[in-house]
């Protein structure tokens, strides 16, 4: 433990201190000569060193926080304890050695220093030296060393001597006044270093100093100081103690350039984006804390802090305690309501209060945001630019381009008024057909010059409304098709049925790469076969005007060769019909390529897109879009120019309980070897001469070779289905090799599934519906008609898709309603898989016909006919009508279901038959890259949130 100091060793230490002072007078002072002797930079600037009348005139003490923090200065009880006490690193008194001490050693570590240590031409980049960056007004030099050597408090006399490193910043009189009344204690305090400085304010302790600020008058001291003139004195005195720095805007942050000064450095502490560079010796914070910075500073009453470059406000206005809403804030406009915008800001008391002279103004409580009408936008813009401290960022010009009319004159409709299409030139069969919904959908996509992203949910008629929008530009084609693949005979065969007026020579199925593409009125491909038409597209001799895109979301990743190849297409069309019932499954920037595509003005830079509505985040490797942002605004600019979305629910009592649709799948994917087995057999049936046990044979032959050759198409339609985002469905199929080749791929695939089939027990057959009902994730599942058809509840699924036809409607029907059931609220979906050239041409009539009379004679309610195009699909070649009556006796003979399924049973492909994997194209393998891409979107499927 050291003894205490004798009364001699203090006077001595006094003295040491005191010639040390001294000495660092002489040395300022000489600096000062020499700086005003060669003209440097530091010239005098008058103008900063006069106060203006103004500026001496006391402040309104009505006004709060006006010369507070003199006032809180003044209060003995604060002045006692001298961690509160705001330090100023220019003091030449401290009071006791150690502080003189700590004065000396700890400025060389700290990363401000005191102004004697930092040569002035660092002072512009580090901040170190704040008044010496600043012109020194021109004052005898002796006044300089006055004070240097004077003892004791600082005195008005002493004061003027530092006025040459005081900030030139006008400073109000009651201030200076008040500072000179400040007791001794408080004059010498070390300086710290920033964490000790934190340390010892800490952010509670800073509070005190903030908000208790006593106004006006009060800070007032009586008489005057030090002979001077008391105006005077004060003046001169707040010069000398007053530290000077500056704001510096460096990328999306700002640094702080100042001298040290240990209230300051505890503000800084108490901000969350503090971050404190050791190379500059500075601090620098996010804009964030922008405001909260400069209102605290504004509270030193040692601290002038100049803002930020644009955030405008004099040096002399950051001192002013009683201007909070000086500090800089920054927000956007952010659309809220087809109607209305929101100013996402911070707080400023000038913006609030223009806020307030909107007509249009309204606070929400809950986000605790100001909100207006659209057409109050570009008033409240321009007003605000008049706030210097305020930046508040008008909404994108996408949004301006798409709500013009709402900025001009806001309507408060929900929706934009969409006049009636004038459609007396598209065949009345489709017109007459339209649902309600369907034809407010072709207003909308003629409203919008027929370029729309139509995204009704899956079932609702995209197809119906798709080809209305088409025929209504239909002096603009030849119109180009972009399907899946496993959907372009349906597309054909749609086209037939609802437009009459079509004959079926004009439209024309791109099947091969040697097809050629405009070869049709209508040109149907899929977009596969679109990328190898590179060659094609480039010689095309005038542009598709009118293109159709189905499942567009096929196109959410501009890199595809889909993408690159449909993109030049829609760039120079004039209508652009994008379908899907998903378009976008995991994030919002899967929508930017189907939005350029309707609207190529609107975003014509992915990163703007990014940033609005995909939170864009700036990683180590680059720009991160997978996050989404203002979801709520992209569903309202969407809805309002670029897509139409009907939900289920939204039309149910348009919808009928049940939407059947055929599904043409392509006789392209049979592959050759499958062909010549399935005409053998077809040929066997009409082999004349046969008795009945040997048709009978025959047509089970056709109709196992018909299981086989749809198999390809059947994994690629199922394949489709999941990409398309469909969920959770059933697929029935009859022979085991179908069953078999489906549960494979799923398998292969990972997709979870069930199957049930004549092998499943009882007891399995019950759990694995219920885990099939209770699965949340996407699942399929798989059954056999005869084995699954009756008993089973899967309400939890709204499609079912017939791999097979089944001779017996009644059966299908049954399997229908497995999932049409009680506790089914949804308009269900049933798509059969019809392929031409196989069984199923025989097949899918017989199964009409005998649905039809079985409806005439009140037994079924079902209408397949509604959903087919069954008469012209039937041929009319002789021997197929034999294949067909065949067909006909065979299956309303007693007993041949039976002995049809025992056959179907016991069918075996094996040696006689092709192998399955035979029939299945290249791109149906689970090797291809094609369909491992199908099945990317399942990576991020746990973190699936629609975005609409
Ligand atoms: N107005 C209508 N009149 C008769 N049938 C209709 C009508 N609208 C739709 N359908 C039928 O409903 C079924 C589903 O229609 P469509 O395939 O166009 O739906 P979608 O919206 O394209 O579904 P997905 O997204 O699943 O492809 C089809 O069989 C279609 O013929």
């Amino acid at each position: 433990m050291s003894l205490p100091l004798t009364e001699e060793q203090r006077k001595k230490i006094e003295e040491n201190r005191q010639k040390a002072l001294a000495r660092r007078a002489e040395k300022l002072l000489a600096e000062q000569h020499q700086r005003a002797g060669v003209g440097s930079s530091f010239a005098a600037q008058p103008a900063q060193s006069k106060q203006s009348s103004s500026q001496n005139v006391p402040r309104d003490p009505s006004k709060p926080g006006s010369h507070g923090v003199i006032f809180k200065q003044q209060n003995p009880s604060t002045s006692s304890n001298g961690d509160r006490r705001p330090y100023n690193s220019h003091s030449c008194h401290p009071s006791t050695p150690e502080q003189a001490k700590g004065t000396w050693k700890r400025q060389e570590e700290m990363p401000t220093a005191c102004p004697s240590h930092s040569p002035p031409s660092q002072t512009t980049l580090t901040g170190i030296s704040p008044p010496l960056a600043q012109s020194p007004p021109q004052v005898p030099s002796q006044q300089l060393l006055g004070c240097e050597l004077g003892q004791g408090p600082p005195q008005a006399s002493q004061e003027t001597k530092w006025t040459p490193f005081a900030n030139t910043t006008p400073k109000p009189l009651a201030k200076a006044r008040s500072f000179q009344k400040t007791p001794a204690p408080f004059s010498g305090q070390p300086p710290r270093d920033p964490e000790l400085g934190a340390n010892m304010m800490s952010p509670s302790t800073l509070r005190q100093h903030i908000p208790d600020i006593p106004c006006g008058s009060g800070s007032m001291a009586p008489g005057t100081e030090g002979g001077l003139p008391q105006k005077l004195g004060a003046s001169l005195h707040k010069a000398v103690s007053s530290q000077n720095g500056v704001c510096v805007r460096n990328g999306d942050r700002f640094q702080v350039k100042i001298g040290y000064n240990a209230e300051l450095i505890a503000v800084f502490k108490s901000l969350p984006s503090r971050s404190y560079d050791p190379a500059t010796k500075t601090w620098n914070f996010s804009m964030t804390d922008y405001s909260t910075l400069m209102k605290a500073a504004q509270r030193l009453p040692k601290v002038t802090l100049q803002p930020l470059e644009g955030a405008e406000g004099s040096v002399a206005q950051t001192h002013l305690p009683s201007a909070p809403s000086l500090g800089f804030v920054k927000g956007r406009c952010v659309l809220i309501s087809r109607a209305r915008f929101e100013a996402d800001i911070g707080y400023s008391e000038d913006l609030i209060a223009l806020f307030k002279q909107m007509d249009s103004r309204n606070y929400d409580v809950q986000t605790k945001k100001w909100n207006f009408l659209l057409e109050e936008h570009s008033k409240l813009i321009e007003r605000v630019r008049c706030l210097p401290q305020v930046r508040l960022d008008p909404l994108p010009t996408t949004l301006l381009l798409a709500f013009a009319s709402q900025l001009e004159q806001t309507s408060l409709r929900p929706a934009a008024d969409i006049p009636e299409a004038d459609l007396s030139g598209v065949d009345p069969k489709l017109v007459s057909n339209l649902l309600p919904f369907q034809r407010a959908g072709v207003n909308f996509a003629v409203a919008k010059g027929g370029r729309l992203l139509l995204a009704d949910d899956m079932g609702l008629g995209k197809t119906i409304q798709a080809i209305c929008v088409a025929a209504f530009y239909r002096k603009e084609w030849p119109l180009l098709v972009v399907v899946p693949s496993s959907v372009r005979f349906t597309w054909e065969q749609a086209f037939l049925q609802w437009l009459p007026s079509l004959s079926p020579d004009h439209i024309n199925v791109v099947v091969t790469g040697k097809d050629h593409l405009t070869a049709g009125l209508v040109n149907i491909v899929s977009f596969d076969l679109l990328s190898k038409l590179e060659k094609q597209l480039k010689q095309l001799k005038s542009p598709f005007k009118v293109v159709i895109i189905d499942e567009s979301h096929f196109l959410k990743n501009s890199k595809t060769a889909r993408c690159r190849a449909a993109t030049p297409l829609l760039k120079v069309a004039n209508r652009v019909i994008l379908l899907s019932g998903t378009p976008a499954m995991s994030r919002p920037a899967e929508l930017y390529t189907q939005i350029l595509a309707v609207k190529p003005t609107f975003f014509p830079q992915f990163h703007a897109f990014g940033l609005r509505y995909c939170d864009a985040k700036r990683m180590p490797w680059g720009w991160d879009y997978s996050g989404s942002s203002n979801l709520g605004e992209l569903k309202l600019l969407l809805e309002e120019a670029v897509m139409l979305r009907r939900l289920k629910s939204d039309v149910l009592s348009q919808l009928p309980a049940k939407q059947r649709k055929m599904v043409v799948v392509a006789p392209g994917r049979i592959n050759a070897k499958a062909r010549a087995s399935l005409d053998a057999a077809a040929k066997e049936m009409t082999t004349k001469n046969k008795t009945k046990q040997q048709q009978k044979e025959a047509l089970i032959l056709f109709f196992n070779r018909t299981a086989e050759a749809k198999i390809p198409c059947v994994i690629e339609y199922i394949l489709d289905l999941l990409e398309s985002g469909r969920e959770k469905f059933l697929v029935f199929a009859h022979h085991k090799v179908v069953l078999d080749a489906i549960t494979k791929e799923l398998e292969r695939k990972h997709v979870q599934h069930i199957r049930i089939d004549g092998a499943t027990s009882s007891a399995d057959r019950e759990a694995l519906c219920q885990q099939f009902q209770l699965s949340e994730r996407h699942a399929v599942a798989v059954l056999s008609i005869t084995a699954a058809n009756m008993g089973l509840t899967f309400s939890s699924a709204d499609l079912v898709v017939f791999a097979e036809l089944f001779w017996n409607p009644g059966v299908l029907i049954q399997a229908e309603d497995r999932v049409h059931r009680i506790g089914q609220s949804r308009s269900v979906g049933i798509h059969y898989l019809v392929a031409r050239g196989t069984a199923d041409d025989y097949l899918w009539p017989l199964i009409q016909e005998k649905i039809k009379i079985l409806s005439e004679a009140g037994l079924s309610e079902t209408k397949f006919s509604e959903m087919t195009e069954a008469t012209d699909y039937l041929y009319k070649d002789p021997k197929q009508q034999k294949i067909y009556d065949l067909f006909q006796k065979s299956f309303e003979e007693d007993g041949s279901d039976m002995e049809l399924l025992e056959a179907v049973e016991s069918f075996d492909p094996g040696s006689g038959s092709q192998d399955t994997e035979d029939t299945l194209d290249e791109s149906t393998l689970t090797g291809s890259p094609l369909k491992k891409r199908r099945f990317e979107f399942f990576d991020n499927w746990d973190s699936f949130t629609s975005p609409l």
